[in-house]
């Protein structure tokens, strides 16, 4: 059990307030004049291919040291011991927490109600594995004896994000098999998606933790009622179906094949699932031995954070710098700005991981908050965040700290792109932290033979004030153990920073109150009858809508 700890309540917050006094002035531009070691201090290697340098932030030793104490005093490092040991620290669900067993390539013992996991999480691994196999080599043949050309995972939300994000930032490893992915329940996503398949080629696996999702479900059947459409047969849904889930009897009940199902059980979380069966698309898209790879990647990132003393631990040293700018320096979001167009979509897969996990406004002991908790998490791609919002993170009166990813080495090394790529990304940090004062600004205008009458009133506009903080991840390419450990990086972060919140982040109870009304009013969608039972907004626009279709 997680222990119910305030941290406002703590010496080291209270030292942490008394530092903030003097390190709110800290001026980036101070820090690395004064300390020509700063990088060193700073930065970190994790393995041979991960470089984290964080000396781009508000901080000092001191900073530092106060945060680790907060750390220590909220008891972190129990708590990251009862996470690995399978403890249910899930409390709200009464479940266990171990993503981490299912990359658990060393194989030790992990023991959930007195049975050790491990045993199931490697059998379906290797079935996986055989599958993948027969479906990329082509042995596997749909009902008209032809081989699988495409994949649709139907799911949402943790079945759905993770896996799409990985296949996308892995698309360099790709087998012959296209890949699609459908979540909206808007018909227009599987109907766009389906337009270019051919049901004789196609196979469709149904993504669901709960198998009860309603969006999943309501596609899952419009996928079955297109294939049916021309295979005619229910006979032939098992050469077409699969499903990863963890309920058995739902997905007989839909008409798969529990031979076609890759089970996973509940004390792996939605948004904590891409090394589950849940990946089985990841699997197939990349093959299975650089699924492995990506297991491998995030079992070393585990052990490093399960290990690592705190003021070397990469997950707790982000974790505690995301605090010192969310509970005293007031930021309220966090941009996560990749420059690797294939991981376009790792900002939006840490939207859900972070913000569903962390979300929260009642502590461990079941009282309302009254300091901040999880930030918003935003961000997409350099360069083109660059032409869209960074004028914001530069000039606007937000503090937004930002993490800035990218790879040494492309895999598309096309003429100059990456070396310009990569001269954006270290000019964007260095422009965020050390500006451009009105001197400089100046001076720019007398080099280019104006005089500072001319330009008095230009001035101000073109003033960067700098100190803008940022963490830069430098890798050497995006493979697929260097992803893992990236994914784990984050993950882990998440869980440190709800640790010291006070706060359940494996839970997501604020998701169900939409869906509740949602389900109320589905059946009041029905009929053409005037709706009068909810407030006057609500009755209104549902009025406007019946009126529209009817
Ligand atoms: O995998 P499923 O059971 O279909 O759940 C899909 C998603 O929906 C839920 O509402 C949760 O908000 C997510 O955490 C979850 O990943």
């Amino acid at each position: 059990m997680l222990k119910n700890i305030n941290p406002t309540q703590t010496q080291a917050w209270k030292a942490l307030t008394a530092h903030f006094e003097d390190a709110q002035d800290l001026q980036l531009s101070d820090l690395f004049t004064q300390d020509s070691e700063r990088f060193a201090k700073f930065s970190a290697n994790f393995g041979s291919d991960i470089l984290l340098d964080y000396s781009k932030n508000l901080i000092t030793e001191e900073t530092m040291s106060k945060l680790f104490a907060l750390a220590e005093q909220t008891e972190l490092k129990a708590a990251i011991a009862a996470l690995f040991s399978g403890d249910k620290i899930n409390q709200t669900e009464g479940r266990a927490v171990l993503h981490s067993a299912l990359r658990n390539r060393s194989n030790t013992p992990v023991i959930v109600d007195g049975e050790d996991v491990m045993p199931k999480v490697n059998a379906v691994l290797e079935k996986m594995k055989g599958f993948t196999a027969r479906i990329v080599d082509g042995d596997w043949k749909g009902y008209t004896g032809k081989e699988i050309t495409d994949v649709v995972n139907i799911g949402i939300g943790g079945s759905d994000l993770g896996p799409y994000m990985v296949t996308e930032a892995l698309a360099s490893y790709k087998t012959r098999l296209n890949m699609h992915f459908v979540s909206n329940v808007d018909g227009t996503h599987i109907a766009e998606t389906l337009k270019a398949l051919n049901p004789e080629t196609t196979l469709f696996l149904i993504a669901s933790k709960t198998f009860t999702t309603q969006e999943t479900m309501t596609n899952a059947h419009s996928a079955r009622d297109w294939f049916l459409a021309t295979a005619q047969d229910q006979a032939h849904v098992a050469k077409h179906f699969a499903a990863l889930s963890t309920n058995a009897g739902s997905v007989s009940e839909f008409g798969i094949d529990t031979d076609n199902m890759f089970e996973f059980w509940d004390w792996v979380g939605g948004r904590y699932s891409l090394c589950s069966a849940i990946g089985l698309s990841i699997s197939l898209a990349i093959g299975f031995d650089n699924f492995i790879e990506l297991l491998d990647g995030a079992h070393a990132m585990d052990k490093h954070f399960a290990e690592a003393p705190l003021e070397e631990n990469l997950p707790v040293i982000l974790a505690l710098i995301g605090i010192w700018y969310n509970n005293f320096h007031g930021a309220e979001s966090e941009a996560i700005l990749p420059y690797d167009q294939y991981l376009h979509r790792f900002a939006a897969y840490f939207q859900q991981g972070n913000m569903e996990s962390n979300g929260k406004c009642v502590d461990r002991g079941g009282n309302p908050i009254d300091y901040q908790t999880g930030p918003i998490i935003w961000g997409e791609p350099g360069t083109n965040g660059q032409h869209a919002f960074y004028q914001l993170i530069h000039q606007g009166t937000k503090l937004i700290p930002c993490d800035f990813i990218a790879p040494a080495i492309s895999h598309n090394p096309l003429s100059d792109h990456h070396p310009k790529l990569m001269a954006n990304f270290f000019a964007q940090t260095e422009a965020l932290a050390f500006g451009k004062t009105k001197e400089q600004v100046e001076a720019e205008f007398i080099a280019a033979g104006k005089t500072l009458d001319e330009v008095k009133e230009l001035v101000p506009f073109k003033v960067f004030e700098g100190n803008r903080p940022t963490n830069s991840i430098l890798v050497k390419q995006v493979t697929p153990a260097v992803l893992g450990s990236l994914i784990a990086l984050y993950e882990q972060k998440i869980f440190a920073q709800g640790v010291i919140w006070n706060i359940f982040s494996f839970d997501q109870w604020g998701v169900e109150l939409g869906k509740q009304l949602a389900n109320n009013i589905l059946p009041e969608l029905n009929n053409a009858e005037a709706i009068a039972s909810h407030d006057s907004s609500t009755n209104g626009l549902i009025n406007a809508f019946k009126q529209w279709r009817s």
